[in-house]
């Protein structure tokens, strides 16, 4: 059973376990899961899972997996072992890899939810071409997004921008947690394909991910209570 429904990832881009758990200490388990990426990880080590595990925390441990298939499916393994909720790897790295990762969860019986990033939510289209990808972002989305539901994945990183799209192609229950959410108070930073909160779940994504409008923000507390009342949750 989910400790929370909510559908709000905060994700704790900190460089020490020390100014992590300050942010979580004020956060509750039941209201959000939390995200720990590669700053934290690499710097704090699975420390701050069991830190974050302890306070009744679902973390989706964001490390963004790309190698070849027995490296990833190693490392994929790794993560859910740790117990935690979800995991994800680059979606470009191709069906044998993610069929690798997916296989080496299953053979364990291991629950954790496992995801492709389709096209980081910092690019566009200028840079899909620098990287030699002649075609729209919303194209490679849908194309990866494809090949990740057939490789087994529960889901994928996108913008919110292309759920509706996913949803139609890939169904109501594929995963489509989307980072790049920015409130109306927010900066956008290097986030290029972004949303609101509340325009983001309209659209069909099934998990927000929120860093700095959060953890940045002066009120941090606030800033998550009118991201909720936007989401017409009890703030
Ligand atoms: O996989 C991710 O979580 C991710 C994928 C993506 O395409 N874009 C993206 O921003 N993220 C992560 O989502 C978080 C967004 O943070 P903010 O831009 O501060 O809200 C960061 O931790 C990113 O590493």
């Amino acid at each position: 059973m989910p400790v929370t429904t909510s559908p709000l990832i905060i994700a704790l881009d900190y460089p020490d376990l020390a100014s992590a758990m300050a942010m979580a200490d004020q956060l509750d388990p039941a209201r959000c899961r939390v995200k720990v990426g590669k700053e934290l990880f690499t710097r704090v080590g699975p420390d701050i899972l069991t830190a974050l595990h302890q306070r009744g925390f679902e973390i989706f441990l964001d490390l963004k997996f790309h190698d070849i298939p027995n490296t990833t499916a190693q490392a994929v393994l790794a993560a859910a072992e740790h117990g935690v909720w979800m995991t994800n790897v680059h979606a470009s790295g191709g069906a044998r890899m993610m069929e690798a990762a997916a296989k080496a969860l299953t053979a364990r019986n291991l629950k954790t939810q496992l995801i492709a990033v389709t096209v980081l939510t910092s690019m566009e289209q200028q840079d899909l071409a620098d990287v030699g990808l002649d075609v729209t972002p919303l194209e490679q989305v849908e194309r990866l997004a494809t090949l990740a539901q057939q490789s087994g994945m529960h889901g994928v990183v996108c913008s919110a921008r292309e759920t509706p799209s996913l949803k139609a192609l890939c169904g109501p229950d594929f995963l489509k947690v989307t980072p790049g959410i920015r409130p109306s108070f927010a900066q956008a930073g290097d986030q290029r394909r972004t949303m609101t909160p509340g325009e983001a779940m309209a659209a069909g994504s099934t998990h927000l991910v929120i860093g700095r409008p959060v953890t940045q923000a002066d009120e941090p507390m606030m800033a998550l209570s009118a991201i909720e009342r936007e989401l017409g949750g009890l703030a």
